[in-house]
């Protein structure tokens, strides 16, 4: 089989799971921070909002230096060409505009949608059955024949879905069969209503948001290779993307035989919370090390954020929460998956100030530039962070980059915040580095950031 052998090539295996079907595992020891493996979307599209400042094709941004599917390096797109027909899809190269023609544009052109989340589902269908129903030119594809065969024989979950949600399917699938059927020879496909509701329910339990180098959503994909790794909420590999072409990357060292492991949701969530989202739309119970209780929950700290704080009391937790964390920071590096109990005392006894609130006031205080503020309470998210995410994990390597922006902008405390500004900076950029090398000039431009930063804080501490 093309799927088997495409892994194997990777030190991959696909092996049989009782609680999960099936799971990826390695056939050799992965160090962290390397590509696991990087597959292609069968289909992808961007989101709305933006829509006209990336590739419709690969997903390059407007501002970028290099085209991941362009053939050189030379070929540099400042501003994008638009498609002179339906003036609604965008394209940073000749390439990428002839690639998306002959996929799906040609014969989507004319009634382009303008995507939203209200429509995704039926703007994904159009594009699979276009490459399924054999319309499309899919020698513009990478890696057809294995994407086909494993998107095939993905979980669908059908027997899960409520009444409501397959009628719905129902009818976007009659809406889609209807559309494509006046373009030539796409009724030689035999593709059915059912097959189609089959791929919706596959969409729903396996498609992935695809998202830039700042963790921000850019757009929607079918990544059928990606689609085979298992959820957990103490993920041992991260999902990235060059472009739309995904990346799944060890964050841990790991052993031959090891489950790779990613996460669906946002793990900064209480149990519940997790549990809820992954039983409504992925349709099991979650026994991973974390919900098994292997480590140490922080749900108190993890709940949703009800009323805002008072400004003095905001004040007086930034001013602690720099003075107990700063001297922490190195050890939330030394210890793998325990957290030093110094930390775990100082949080478990500071006032009951939930993530999401936290997180509510330092988009306020980075907002109004009061950056003093925001840097003591970005310690306090930074250490939350480390109790709920893997030490590796880059939300943890860019909330500790915009820490170091925070105290290289603040004003107040002279030489002793550029020094927290280059010890930051140092923290992120070790972070950051596991889940960003290897994955393109894109995801290396926020390094090449923290590096500048470091070096001008640096200069102003030797000066
Ligand atoms: C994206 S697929 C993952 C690959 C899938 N196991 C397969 O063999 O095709 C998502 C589905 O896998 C199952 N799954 C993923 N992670 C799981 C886990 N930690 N425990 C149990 N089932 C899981 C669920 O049925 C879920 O809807």
């Amino acid at each position: 089989m093309a799927l088997d052998s495409y892994l194997a090539a990777h030190n991959l295996a696909l092996v049989p799971k009782q609680s999960s079907y099936r799971a990826i595992v390695t056939r050799s020891p992965v160090p962290k921070g390397s590509v696991i493996i990087k597959s292609p979307p069968l289909c992808s599209f961007p989101t709305s909002s933006v829509a006209d400042s990336i590739c419709n094709h690969c997903f390059n941004s407007q501002v970028s230096r290099l085209t991941p599917c362009a053939t050189s390096s030379s070929s540099s797109s400042h501003s994008l060409m638009r498609c002179s027909r339906c003036k609604s899809a965008f394209y940073c190269s000749v390439q990428c505009q002839r690639k998306a023609w002959n996929l799906h544009h040609k014969w989507l052109c004319d009634g382009m949608v303008i995507t939203d989340n209200t429509n995704g589902d039926y703007e994904m269908l159009r594009r699979v059955c276009l490459v399924i129903g054999g319309i499309a030119k899919k020698e513009y594809l990478t890696d057809y024949d294995v994407l086909y065969e494993t998107f095939s024989g993905l979980m669908d979950h059908k027997s899960d879905y409520s009444q409501d949600i397959l009628e719905y399917f129902n009818q976007v699938a009659t809406v889609v069969l209807n559309d494509l059927s006046s373009i030539k020879n796409f009724n030689k496909s035999n593709l059915t209503t059912d097959d189609l509701v089959n791929y919706l329910c596959i969409f729903g339990c396996n498609n992935f948001t695809v998202h830039d180098n700042q963790i921000f959503s850019v757009g929607e994909g079918t990544y059928p290779v990606g689609s085979l790794f298992n959820h957990s909420c103490y993920p041992n590999a991260v999902v990235m993307y060059h472009g739309n072409v995904q990346i799944v990357k060890a964050i841990e060292d790991l052993s031959s035989n090891d489950e790779v492991m990613i996460s669906y949701i946002d793990t900064a969530n209480t149990k519940s919370t997790r549990q809820q989202l992954l039983t409504a739309k992925y349709y099991f119970d979650c026994k991973c090390i974390r919900c098994n209780g292997n480590i140490k929950d922080v749900d108190h700290l993890l709940a949703p954020a009800s009323s805002t704080m008072p400004t003095a009391l905001l004040l007086e937790l930034s001013t602690r929460q720099r003075t107990l964390l700063s001297p922490l920071l190195p050890s939330l590096f030394i210890i793998p998956i325990s957290i030093p109990p110094t930390l775990l005392q100082s949080l478990l006894s500071q006032p009951h100030t939930p993530l999401a609130l936290l997180s509510q006031h330092l988009s306020d205080l980075l907002r109004n530039e009061q950056w003093d503020i925001a840097a003591g309470i970005g310690y306090r998210i930074l250490a939350i962070y480390v109790l709920c995410y893997p030490r590796y994990h880059p939300m943890i390597g860019l909330h500790m980059y915009t820490m170091a922006k925070c105290f290289w902008n603040s004003t107040s405390d002279g030489r002793t915040a550029v020094e927290e500004a280059v010890k930051l900076s140092a923290s992120a950029r070790a972070v950051l580095e596991v889940s960003y090398k290897d994955c393109g000039e894109i995801n290396w431009d926020v390094i090449n950031a923290i590096d500048d930063l470091s070096r001008m804080a640096s200069k102003e501490l030797n000066t």
